[in-house]
């Protein structure tokens, strides 16, 4: 079982890692970067104008300017080691300006200038807040150029309208991650483990999967607190977030929702699925507890399958009470 990854199990909609096209979303106006992306071609003359991502996967025009000579639209992914302008600028962090490509031996093997015909280029690096390479604002032209500082200053105005964009998006999901994390545990809290079990409802409802729902409370929690000091008390907390991360998979759902009490909502695909994930979570929980020499304590869980017609409430009262019919006294 792997680690489990937080972003699938919290809500973090973007990452550099990821591509911004296959995750909309409302805040940042795509048409809106169409506008600025089609407004620098059209004031620097250029047949075609970009904005182009980084990842790991490569790059991927994000916004192309609307033009018939622009041989590249939204979506085309470029693999991550071409030789093409957009790769300098993010491994340099630099601007770039090429007035005459073909003329310097290094283009060669540049597909945009062998393939495409390009001859000029001017791009300027865009940055995520956080100072990370989101990818290049760019023009090309088919003809050799020879811009003046104006048209520098004038690519960096409209740059900073789409990083000012980014930076908008990179707020919104720390807040986000504010109210849905338990800032202890690093896990869901209610209302993020909440958010995300309807939506886990709803793809099960699509796709005809079966989920179920562990309810998990320590036992004699208070007594560890008044025994061993809150410091403790909070290793043990997070020990027991550690142990259900380490047993789940990374599209099941975990949260502290209460002060020691844990959901998790898990996918069963095979009868008896819900032994094995407390198995792997008893394990997990006495390594963890010795690794980390913590007084000896026990966790009651009770499970119920879930139905997908109740609500959320009804499912999670269910296991509760599956728990509390366990609770070691
Ligand atoms: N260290 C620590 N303690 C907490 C935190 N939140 C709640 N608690 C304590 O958790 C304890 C929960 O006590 P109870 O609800 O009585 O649960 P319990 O002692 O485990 O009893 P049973 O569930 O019946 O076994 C209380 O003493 C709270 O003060 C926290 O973030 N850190």
């Amino acid at each position: 079982m792997q680690k489990n990854d937080q972003n699938d199990n919290h809500f973090n909609h973007y990452s550099p890692d990821k591509w911004l096209l296959d995750n909309p979303h409302d805040l940042i106006s795509l048409k809106k970067w169409q506008r600025t992306v089609n407004l620098l071609a059209k004031l620097f003359d250029a047949p075609a104008g970009f904005l182009v991502q980084y990842t790991p996967d490569g790059f991927q025009v994000t916004i192309a300017s609307e033009q018939e000579e622009n041989p590249y639209s939204a979506g085309a992914i470029i693999e991550p080691d071409a030789n093409i302008f957009c790769r300098r600028i993010v491994e340099t962090e630099q601007s770039l300006y090429v007035r005459n490509a073909p003329v310097e031996p290094c283009w060669d093997t540049n597909p945009e200038v062998h393939n495409d015909g390009f001859v000029s280029y001017l791009g300027v690096p865009v940055f995520w807040p956080n100072s990370q390479p989101f990818g290049t604002f760019c023009v090309m032209d088919y003809r050799e150029t020879d811009y003046d500082e104006t048209y520098f200053e004038l690519i960096n105005q409209l740059k900073d309208i789409l990083e000012s964009d980014l930076h908008l998006l990179e707020m919104y999901e720390q807040v986000q991650k504010l109210a849905t994390t338990d800032p202890l545990t690093e896990i869901n809290n209610r209302r993020g483990f909440t958010a995300l079990t309807k939506q886990r409802i709803r793809l099960a409802r699509r796709m005809k999967t079966s989920l179920g729902l562990f309810y998990l409370d320590i036992d004699q929690f208070k007594v560890i607190n008044d025994e061993h000091g809150h410091v403790t008390g909070d290793k043990v907390l997070k020990v027991v977030a550690d142990a259900l991360r380490n047993s789940i998979r990374n599209s099941d759902v975990i949260g502290r929702i209460g002060g020691d009490e844990f959901l998790a909502l898990v996918t069963i695909s095979n009868e008896g699925d819900e032994e094995k994930i407390l198995q792997r979570f008893t394990q997990s929980l006495s390594q963890l507890q010795d690794t980390a020499r913590l007084p000896g304590f026990t966790v009651s869980a009770g499970y119920a399958a879930v139905d997908i017609e109740m609500s959320i409430e009804d499912i999670i009262e269910i296991a509760d009470r599956a728990m509390l019919a366990k609770k070691k006294r």
